[in-house]
């Protein structure tokens, strides 16, 4: 295993550094301190040379556009229907950034911040004190986010959440994947463990309705490919996928869901204890500029491990609070193979 900091870029004077590890199967992992964004996640091509099989790009600067390219997410992953909830009976209302909802933490999320970073061995910790004042959220909260990566292709993303008031904690990683040797995503396909799907409103935030997957373009639990199911969606549903997945309940170390590209042979296996997955599929990311040439229609699916969204204002969503003093952790595991 080895590891190497350097210097990735500059934001407003400020260096921004990148942190990497890499196995003893040539995978390498690289984060950077802006966003606590993970900038690669590379496999040995059939040429031996590294692929990267996130979609991200290249700068702080671009980044800071806020399509939230395999950032960190915080406090909330998800919508908060008009930015009001109530902990314990107490009614709260956190700064909005899209019409009335806040969406992955509102305009000062984890992913605008910039992190403190260190090796810990051979782990990538990025640490983050973040007072109300900064985000809005009830609670002053110290925030870690550790990436590390073993010689099993494993690499899992822990977030801890620590606050001296009752708060929020729903984060997650905002990873795109593109498996393919510079294609697009159509080939691929997906399996996720889920019976059910979240109605959304127009504004995607959450009815309430959980939605059986049944003879619907949601059903993937005996895995999809995904142009056939995006074809199918938009001809019944009238729109590609970005939707909210309840998971089953399942043994923890077994996998939510599975990414697999039959024409590379790789595959990313996603395990997480929590109840949701968020599967966005935007139609066309023309217009960044990717780190890997992968511009066009359907260049990346976006996989996120969380909570049920809205959570404080849906009885059976499950419960994101950190009570005040308390901390919680939650890890999510992407195992790659190729
Ligand atoms: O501005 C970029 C896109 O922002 C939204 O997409 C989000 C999606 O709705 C969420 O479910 C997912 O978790 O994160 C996506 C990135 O924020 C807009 O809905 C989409 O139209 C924009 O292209």
């Amino acid at each position: 295993m080895n590891t190497k900091k350097e210097l990735f870029d500059k934001l407003d004077g400020q260096q921004i550094e990148k942190f990497t590890i890499t196995n003893d199967h040539d995978v390498s992992v690289s984060a950077i301190t802006f966003g606590a964004t993970l900038e690669e996640f590379n496999v040995p091509g059939p040429d031996g040379k590294p692929t990267n099989i996130l979609v991200t790009v290249p700068t702080s600067e671009e980044l800071m556009k806020n399509q939230f390219f395999c950032q960190a997410i915080g406090r909330t992953a998800g919508r908060i229907s008009n930015g009001t909830f109530k902990i314990n009976g107490k009614a709260y209302h956190v700064d909005q950034n899209e019409g009335t909802t806040t969406l992955h933490g509102g305009p000062h999320g984890f992913n605008t911040q910039i992190w403190d970073g260190a090796f810990d061995g051979d782990t990538i910790v990025f640490t983050k004190h973040i007072n109300s004042s900064d985000d809005s959220f009830p609670g002053n909260i110290d925030v870690k986010i550790t990436f590390s990566l073993n010689n099993d292709n494993e690499l899992t993303v822990t977030f801890s959440g620590k606050s001296d008031a009752d708060t929020l904690f729903n984060p997650t990683q905002h990873m795109y994947f593109n498996l393919s040797d510079g294609g697009d995503i159509n080939g691929h396909s997906l399996q996720i463990n889920a019976d059910h799907y979240l109605e959304l409103n127009s504004n995607k935030t959450p009815s309430g309705k959980k939605v059986a997957v049944d003879d619907t373009p949601y059903d993937f639990r005996d895995g999809q490919n995904l142009k056939v199911g995006i074809a199918d969606m938009k001809a019944e549903v009238g729109h590609s996928y970005d939707e909210v997945f309840e998971i089953n309940d399942h043994q923890d170390d077994e996998p939510i869901a599975k990414l697999s590209d039959p024409e590379t042979g790789r595959s990313v296996s996603i395990s997480s204890k929590r109840n949701a997955l968020v599967v966005f599929t935007p139609d066309d990311l023309s217009g960044s500029n990717f780190m890997i040439g992968k511009g066009g229609p359907y260049m990346a699916i976006a996989l996120e491990a969380q909570n049920l969204p809205d959570t404080p204002n849906h009885d059976d969503f499950g419960d994101v609070t950190l009570p005040a003093g308390e901390e919680k952790t939650y890890s999510i595991k992407y195992k790659v193979e190729f």
